[in-house]
């Protein structure tokens, strides 16, 4: 150990640990390019994705026997198969988490293709440059470092010299110390009077994170209410207004850019709501706080930055719930839960971060979804939490997964010749259940579904009936999804059932169920701040190694620009009712019919 180093112990270690990755990574990335041209792909995969020895590997092994890999038969040939293809992930307080993928059109030679895949696109080494700091969202020239908000470690991370923990840590510290002051009543509104209800004014990633997980997270909540209103559609604004008072209320405005049309709006008409009341502009400060990256625009706004909470550019929205943007989460749940589901999402990490390929949770999930995306050709991915509290979980994957891998050039900007993001959607069991999942079962596309349960239940109401009934429900559905049932059987019931032969004829094609729909079963012991942070983590990273593998950026989202240009093009224009005539034939239709139909 060097003298430099012999004070801190722990931050030596993670330096000298850095140094070793940086210099693997030198010595490793023949695939990847990492140069360090100014505002260039670091990590620009130097061959077109399937024209790889191991994608071709994997059309061939598809060609020849994609059709041919029936899950059910898999597990008849195989006692092991549960071990060989489930992981648990032990936590330190919060008990283990199963993650079975043995449902899956996988054997011995497909797993070992898929990360041959892994290897070859050089995911390991893409991660470690995402984890020190490196300016992988090269669009941008921004690095993505939402992981250095959960590094409990405190190892230091650098990006462009600087060590961004002490930054991190300071804005934790303010959080605390503002959680605490509201929830022990210290904190006083401008008559008086203590807080007793928040709303979250944001968009995209600054509302559907703290929106999914003070839902996720309500058993923790401390008793203050939450609101979240994220629509332009001033119906959001209006109801929530009616349910809370000037007295007692905190507006949290978060923003990254803080230029976000929707969320300068609807902050605007909150702050006139409230000084409607209050008459008086220096009671601001004690009813709104800020969340964003733009101190400037938040000063304009009307609030004091001393009622800021910022973060950095290196944190992109869909993963800034582990911000300044989680204060509505540290507010509902308590500023210790909150460093719990902090906690969870590092546990992760390190697991991302240390376990092989073949035992890394989040590789393994990536690959399953390139297999049947790619080779499959399936479309869409479903998430579906058997756990109401997790009823945004699929609304808040939409943007994780959709905004970072919906995209069609690879990082050097070719167009991409293979599908990349899936369409994911989802809704808590059991209500989907009598809703969509006849199409899963019976439909003509294959939909790989994740499935997540609690093994306990925060609310065993009916003597633990309900959560019985609810967890029978998602083993059978898995089970039913890979064995289906065979006309043998199906003909079997409907004879025994006493149905005449004609009948029997008739239906019989109705009542089989192909089967061989793979599924994914997450089970934590109970949904926790630590087990939450450890989900999200989870599809976090798998979302990134997807992203390697196809070669795409990850963390921008120009697609989202185009309809903001227009949108504001076509503002000016619905300020009277002349009709108009600069836009196509359907566009220039919409607008006239709606300036006719307003008066
Ligand atoms: O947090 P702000 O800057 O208001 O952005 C809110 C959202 O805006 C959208 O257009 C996207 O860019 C999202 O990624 C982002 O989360």
């Amino acid at each position: 150990m060097n003298n430099k180093c012999a004070a801190t112990g722990a931050k030596c270690r993670a330096r000298a640990e850095a140094s070793r990755i940086g210099a693997q990574i030198g010595a490793q990335g023949q695939g990847l390019d990492f140069s360090e041209r100014k505002g260039a792909t670091e990590m620009e995969a130097k061959q077109f994705l399937t024209s790889t020895t191991a994608w071709q590997n994997l059309q061939d092994y598809y060609n020849k026997n994609g059709k041919g890999l029936v899950i059910k038969e898999l597990f008849a040939q195989d006692p092991n198969r549960f071990d060989k293809y489930s992981l648990k992930l032990s936590t330190p307080n919060d008990g283990d988490i199963l993650i079975d993928f043995s449902k899956n059109r996988i054997n011995d030679q497909v797993f070992k293709l898929l990360l041959d895949l892994a290897r070859e696109r050089k995911v390991e080494e893409a991660r470690d440059i995402m984890f020190n700091g490196g300016k992988i969202n090269f669009t941008e020239n921004r690095a993505v470092l939402h992981i250095a908000l959960r590094n409990r470690s405190n190892r230091p991370i650098m990006v462009d010299g600087k060590d961004v923990m002490p930054d991190v840590n300071g804005v934790l510290e303010h959080m605390k110390q503002f959680t605490n002051s509201i929830l022990s009543g210290e904190w006083k509104g401008y008559t008086g009077k203590q807080i007793t209800d928040v709303v979250n004014i944001g968009i995209g990633g600054s509302d559907l994170g703290p929106l999914m997980v003070t839902e996720a997270l309500k058993p923790f909540n401390k008793g203050l209410n939450l609101h979240f209103v994220s629509n332009i559609d001033g119906t959001h604004m209006a109801e929530v207004l009616k349910k809370v008072n000037p007295e007692t209320v905190l507006f949290i405005i978060a923003s990254k850019t803080f230029t976000t049309q929707e969320t300068c709006t609807n902050a605007k008409s909150a702050k006139d709501w409230f000084l409607a009341t209050s008459n008086d502009p220096s009671s601001v400060a004690k009813h709104f706080v800020a969340l964003s990256t733009n101190a400037a625009k938040v000063s304009e706004f009307g609030i004091d930055t001393a009622n800021m909470f910022g973060f950095w550019d290196w944190v992109g929205g869909r993963y800034s719930l582990w911000s300044a943007i989680g204060l509505s989460i540290s507010l509902s749940i308590g500023f210790e839960n909150f460093t719990q589901l902090l906690d969870g999402a590092f546990f992760l990490d390190q697991h991302f971060q240390t376990a092989p390929l073949e035992k890394n949770v989040p590789v393994i999930m990536a690959l399953l979804g390139v297999w049947y995306d790619n080779f499959y050709g399936a479309e869409t991915h479903a998430l579906l939490p058997y756990d109401q509290y997790l009823h945004r979980f699929a609304a808040y994957f939409q943007q994780g997964d959709m905004e970072s891998n919906g995209k069609y050039v690879t990082r050097s900007g070719k167009l991409v010749d293979y599908s990349t993001g899936p369409i994911v959607w989802g809704e808590p069991g059991t209500n989907g259940q009598h809703a969509f999942y006849q199409l899963i079962h019976q439909g003509t596309r294959l939909i790989p579904a994740d499935f997540i349960a609690p093994a306990q239940s925060h609310n065993p109401i009916g003597g633990g009936a309900h959560h019985r009934i609810l967890l029978a429900n998602f083993l059978a559905q898995t089970e039913a999804l890979m064995a289906g049932k065979a006309e043998a059987q199906a003909r079997d019931e409907l004879e025994r059932a006493g149905t005449g032969a004609d009948e029997v004829g008739r239906i019989l094609p109705h009542k089989v169920f192909e089967g061989n729909r793979p599924t994914n079963s997450i089970v934590v012991r109970r949904v926790t701040p630590f087990t939450l942070g450890v989900l999200i983590a989870l599809y976090e990273q798998k979302i990134f190694t997807q992203g390697i593998i196809w070669d795409i950026n990850s963390f921008d989202q120009w697609g989202v620009e185009l309809g903001k240009q227009l949108a504001k093009a076509i503002e000016p224009e619905l300020q009277d009712n002349n009709p108009v005539s600069s836009h196509d034939g359907s566009t220039n239709g919409l607008i006239n019919f709606i300036k006719s139909s307003r008066s």
